[in-house]
């Protein structure tokens, strides 16, 4: 995505200007404010190199050269009040520089002598020019020798002034270079913390090039050679600088390659500023490895690359304004200021203009406007690293969130299954309910959630958490069921404001999975109008879709094994399942040490039965008996169908006296109850055989053949009794 123009730019532009304005003031200011020197007349010595522009000296670079000129000038007489005269020159990177002459009784005079490259240690730090005080008592006409040798191209224009003039002078330079380094310093700081901050690669080629801009500004100003680190530099002489402008260039390069964003863009310019940063580095390395043959060529090599640097600049700004990059125009305009500069600069070392504040150090200024400006423009870098971030950091909750549901879903269907399993038909709906808002309302936080349902497999359910609201809510459902009715048969969950909230809060409302006419919805209330998402109310969806699902299949299969365990004919348990009772009633009565009776009831004539009612009526008598029997027992006991038409009723806890008082009562209730088939009234009896678990008894067999018996000995006895069968049979 490419970054556009924001109104952050026009605010930014505007700050640069008035910052450019104040700096232009303040030049303008220190340029009027200069002071008019005594004039010169300058004459190179026959026989040296150099030529001369009028009051300019100009020493041609390349290979080592010397120019020697004689200065003439007439000096005021001395004025005790006022500071001595000096004569002053800008600080060219000269290898010597130095004036001899006589004074006025012909005794040889000569003045300090200047290395740009190795200053002296009394200097001041940071000097700005050469000065050379002349002999307080000097006055009238005053010729001097000007000797000067260097190898980089420098005008030399002596100026006769006082010395207090040029101290003001110095200072307004020292000002200037030092607020240049102090900028480029601070820039350097800043975008290495960017760096830091952000990894954004951008910041460390916005970090070299202030860095080694410092480094170049303070080579050409000649502070660098001050320093005792750097002092090592001037073994290099003028190649150090050529070095150092080769990999500013490439620096420069670097960083407008990021700031444009050419890389990524694919653009083959991005290729060629590559293959030109390498060939300045090279160059630069060329420049330190300061080859003989070589020297001559090294500053005009290094000059080249500098303006072929601030070519591909201004074609890359230009093809950046078009492409709309941030803060592209004023970038453009700077880097216009920045080369004017640098031309006027050039023009002054030529000799063509004149050594000023501005001619001399005003490229520096704009370079470091300009790196500054280039270098937080890579704010827009900073932007787009914060959206990738924040990308990134909502992709992450996203996807943990996603992860926490699809956990809670998971953990929601393993609880089902396992919970479900082996539940009582009657407790299946209620456990699947509250499995279902235990597992939602961490995921879909509600001050109140409530599964309602009507006809749900048969029966009414309302389970709310938290419980405490619950009659609340009960209220409400059934003041609003029909509304509630119609919206759950809907099958489309909605949302809505509550509107008897006191205050403001919102009601999800999702309809359960239910067979009609049975119908159930998932009520979700929470505070506040912002409601729910749709995220959230498609996953309470699909945890309600999934516990009605399991409550529904945990009941099919509760159905279906009561179906393998049940007579089909009369509902009572079948013989399978009666034998298997019949086992683990007697083990559970043994190690409880607990009474145990066992019935055998066997309907009278049946045979008879069957033949005048036909095979259906002897069904439905069979169905009959078995409902008068499960009437008369009390709960705890089982009733089975042992085979044909004879049933067996088990009674634990029951012994003796008891179990033959319970024989009496079924007995009693098939005998009260008139089966009515065919429009016909039919009285059917039975007779009971009655067997109590004797004490080391652990298994049914022996009691079975007891209470067998015992049935043998009712019929026998006239039928429609109850016989107890002894603890022994004789
Ligand atoms: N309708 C119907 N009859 C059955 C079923 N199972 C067995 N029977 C009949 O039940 C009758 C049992 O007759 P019996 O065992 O001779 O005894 P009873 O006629 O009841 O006479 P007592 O038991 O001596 O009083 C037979 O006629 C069977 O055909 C059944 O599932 N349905």
């Amino acid at each position: 995505m490419q970054p556009q123009h924001s109104p952050r730019d026009g605010f930014f532009a505007a700050g640069l200007l008035l910052l450019l304005a104040l700096f232009a003031a303040g030049v303008v200011g220190a340029i009027r404010g200069e002071v008019q020197h005594a004039s010169i007349r300058i004459q190179p010595l026959a026989g040296k190199a150099g030529a001369h522009r009028g009051e300019v000296l100009l020493l041609p670079g390349g290979a080592e050269h010397e120019v020697v000129a004689r200065l003439d000038f007439i000096l005021p007489p001395p004025d005790p009040e006022r500071a001595r005269w000096i004569i002053w020159l800008g600080r060219d990177p000269l290898d010597a520089i130095w004036l001899q002459g006589s004074d006025g009784a012909g005794a040889p005079w000569r003045s300090i002598h200047y290395d740009f490259f190795h200053p002296d240690a009394e200097q001041p730090a940071l000097p700005a020019g050469f000065t050379f005080p002349l002999p307080a008592d000097w006055q009238g006409p005053v010729t001097l020798e000007l000797h000067a040798r260097g190898a980089v191209r420098s005008a030399l224009w002596p100026r006769l002034l006082r010395e207090s003039d040029a101290l003001a002078g110095a200072r307004m330079a020292v000002a200037l270079n030092a607020g240049a380094y102090a900028g480029l310093f601070m820039l350097a700081l800043i975008v290495l913390v960017l760096y830091a901050v952000t990894r954004e690669r951008s910041f460390v080629a916005a970090f070299v090039c202030a860095a080694v801009g410092l480094l170049l500004l303070a080579a050409f100003n000649g502070h660098l050679f001050q320093l005792p680190g750097f002092s090592l530099l001037a073994a290099w002489r003028g190649q150090a600088i050529w070095a150092l402008l080769s990999l500013f260039s490439a620096s420069v390069m670097q960083l407008l390659l990021r700031y444009a964003s050419l890389r990524e863009g694919g653009a083959p310019a991005a290729r060629w500023f590559e293959g030109y940063s390498v060939a300045l580095v090279l160059l630069a390395a060329t420049c330190l490895l300061d080859l003989p043959p070589l020297r001559p060529w090294m500053q005009a090599l290094a000059m080249l690359g500098w303006i072929g640097a601030g070519f591909g600049a201004l074609v890359v700004l230009g093809d950046a304004v078009r492409r709309r990059v941030a803060m592209a125009w004023p970038i453009l305009v700077l880097a216009f200021l920045a080369i004017g500069a640098g031309l006027a600069n050039e023009a002054m070392v030529r000799g063509w203009l004149a050594d000023t504040l501005w001619t001399r150090y005003g490229y520096q200024v704009a370079v470091v406007v300009l790196l500054a400006t280039m270098s937080l423009s890579l704010f827009s870098h900073i932007g787009e690293y914060r959206d990738q971030r924040d990308r990134d950091r909502l992709a992450r909750v996203d996807s943990e969130r996603r992860m926490g549901r699809e956990a809670a879903r998971n953990a929601l269907t393993l609880a089902l299954q396992a919970r479900l399993r082996n539940q009582p038909t009657a407790d299946l709906e209620w456990t699947a309910a509250r499995l279902l808002l235990e597992h939602l309302v961490p995921q879909v936080p509600s001050a109140t959630a409530a599964v309602v349902a009507y006809g749900y497999h048969g029966h009414d359910l309302l389970v709310v958490e938290p419980v405490e609201r619950k009659q609340r809510i009960a209220d409400d459902i059934a003041a609003r069921a029909l509304a509630l009715k119609r919206m759950a048969s809907n099958g489309v969950p909605m949302q809505q404001p509550l509107a008897h909230a006191a205050t403001e809060a919102t009601e999800a409302l999702v309809p359960l999975p239910i067979r009609s006419p049975g119908w159930g919805l998932l009520v979700l209330q929470r505070e506040g109008s912002d409601g729910f998402s749709t995220e959230e109310i498609a996953l309470a969806g699909e945890f309600a879709r999934l516990a009605a699902l399991h409550a529904d299949e945990a009941l099919a299969a509760y159905q279906l094994r009561r179906s393998a365990e049940l007579d089909a004919l009369t509902g009572t348990f079948n013989r399978r399942s009666i034998d298997q009772w019949l086992s683990r009633t007697f083990l559970d009565a043994s190690r409880r040490q607990q009474s145990l009776s066992l019935l055998f009831i066997d309907i009278d004539h049946f045979k008879s039965i069957n033949d005048r009612l036909g095979h259906a009526g002897g069904d439905h008598c069979l169905r009959e008996v078995a409902a008068a029997l499960r009437g008369a027992l009390e709960e705890g006991d089982l009733l089975g169908r042992y085979g044909g038409e004879e049933f067996v009723a088990l009674l634990p806890g029951r012994a003796g006296a008891d179990a033959r008082e319970m024989g009496e009562r079924l007995r009693a209730a098939v005998e009260r109850s008139v089966v009515e088939y065919e429009g016909r009234n039919e009285r059917i009896t039975v007779s009971i055989g009655v067997a109590t678990r004797l004490e080391r008894e652990s298994t049914p067999a022996a009691a079975i053949e007891r209470a067998d018996k015992a049935l043998y000995a009712a019929k026998r006895g006239g039928r429609n009794c109850v016989h107890v069968a002894p603890a022994v049979f004789t």
